[in-house]
């Protein structure tokens, strides 16, 4: 059972709740107080989980050198974040630019304090994984059949079976499992999402034992109100926000609106990428993750504490950009590399 840590919601807006989510009758958590979002929830301090070096490079068409990509790593881990997805243990017939993951993983150097999460669909990713060293990984799933089906060639319960040794393993080698749901706002092949759709996948991930669960609005068309609908709808199911995170593509220009959104229901934990990078190779149209840069610099001006420090942050963006022969498309990072008389 989970309890919320949230406060009791306003009597009037629960029948409200009841019918975004008529799950909400069957639920199986016992938590009556929802959480209320409010600028009295921002939490005092967030932790930035990096997703460059993985979601923001797979879908690059060209493979990036693996020395460049540890380079990039090695100049994240020394700004401050924690957490550093590295890359992903996934078919390499499937996501050719993760195909020098062993490389990769055996390249970096392992800082003190810093974790370096790697994707894995399957029982053949995880042992991969953790043969090259890894001691989190992430399993991802989405909350639409047809996104599962695209991603990972499988249906949702299927990969709820594949993820089932994945977790009895990772209980014997002390490795954390991280899950990722796709698709929560709006997905490619069905549409907007309810959130009806949405909080079962979730709930099945924290109950199989994922520490924490981020929420993916993988095609980057969510809106800040349907962030809220959502946001409300697991908090009517007594979902553990402070075991919940939020990644947001930034497709429509909306993700940092997502992201406020989030953080104003106590969310904590925030998925980013280093000079916007990225997509999904199964997500036609969606761009990169929001800038890391562009959420250190809102966080930091909302007086949140992430221990990460943006200009080095824009440093290791202003080098993969180098790198890929592009700018970044983070806003922040332009605008400080233009006052640093770097152009942008
Ligand atoms: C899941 C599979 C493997 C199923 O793919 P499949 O073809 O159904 O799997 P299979 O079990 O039939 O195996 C086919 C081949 O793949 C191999 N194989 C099987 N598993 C692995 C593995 N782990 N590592 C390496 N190789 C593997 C296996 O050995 C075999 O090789 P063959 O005999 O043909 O030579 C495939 O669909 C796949 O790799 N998909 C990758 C999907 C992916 O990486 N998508 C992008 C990441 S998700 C994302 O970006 C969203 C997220 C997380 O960021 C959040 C958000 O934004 O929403």
């Amino acid at each position: 059972m989970y309890h919320s840590r949230g406060v009791l919601w306003k009597s009037s807006l629960v029948p409200l709740a009841r019918r975004i989510d008529p799950l909400r009758r069957h639920r199986c958590f016992s938590s009556t107080a929802v959480a209320h979002r409010g600028w009295d929830r921002l939490p005092a301090s967030v932790r930035v989980v990096e997703v460059g070096a993985r979601d923001g490079l797979q879908n690059e068409k060209t493979v990036v050198d693996t020395a460049k990509k540890i380079e990039f790593i090695n100049r994240l881990s020394g700004t401050g974040l924690r957490t550093i997805e590295a890359t992903a243990f996934v078919s390499p017939k499937w996501v050719p630019q993760m195909g020098d993951h062993k490389e990769v993983m055996a390249g970096i150097d392992r800082r003190q304090g810093v974790t370096y999460p790697v994707l894995v669909p399957n029982l053949k990713g995880y042992e991969a994984a953790r043969a090259a060293g890894a001691t989190e990984v992430n399993i991802f799933t989405a909350a639409t059949e047809s996104f599962c089906q695209k991603n990972i060639n499988c249906s949702i319960d299927e990969s709820f079976d594949r993820f089932r040794p994945i977790f009895e393993h990772a209980a014997a080698d002390g490795i954390r499992v991280r899950g990722s749901c796709s698709v929560v706002l709006g997905c490619p092949y069905e549409g907007a999402m309810e959130p009806s759709q949405v909080v079962p996948v979730v709930r099945r991930l924290l109950e199989a034992g994922c520490y924490e669960v981020s929420l993916g609005d993988t095609l980057g068309v969510g809106t800040a109100g349907h962030a809220d609908r959502l946001l409300q709808a697991l908090s009517a199911e007594g979902l553990p926000f402070e075991r919940l995170a939020m990644h947001c593509h930034d497709t429509y220009g909306q993700a940092l609106a997502n992201i406020l959104t989030a953080l104003q229901y106590g969310i904590a934990v925030i998925d980013s990428s280093t000079a916007g990078l990225g997509g999904c190779p199964y997500c036609k149209g969606a761009l990169g993750n929001v800038a890391t840069e562009d959420v250190l610099y809102m966080l930091h001006g909302l007086g949140i504490h992430t221990g990460v420090d943006l200009d080095g942050v824009i440093d290791a963006g202003a080098f993969m950009s180098e790198v890929l022969g592009r700018p970044s498309v983070s806003r922040a990072a332009k605008a400080l590399l233009t006052k640093r008389g770097e152009g942008g």
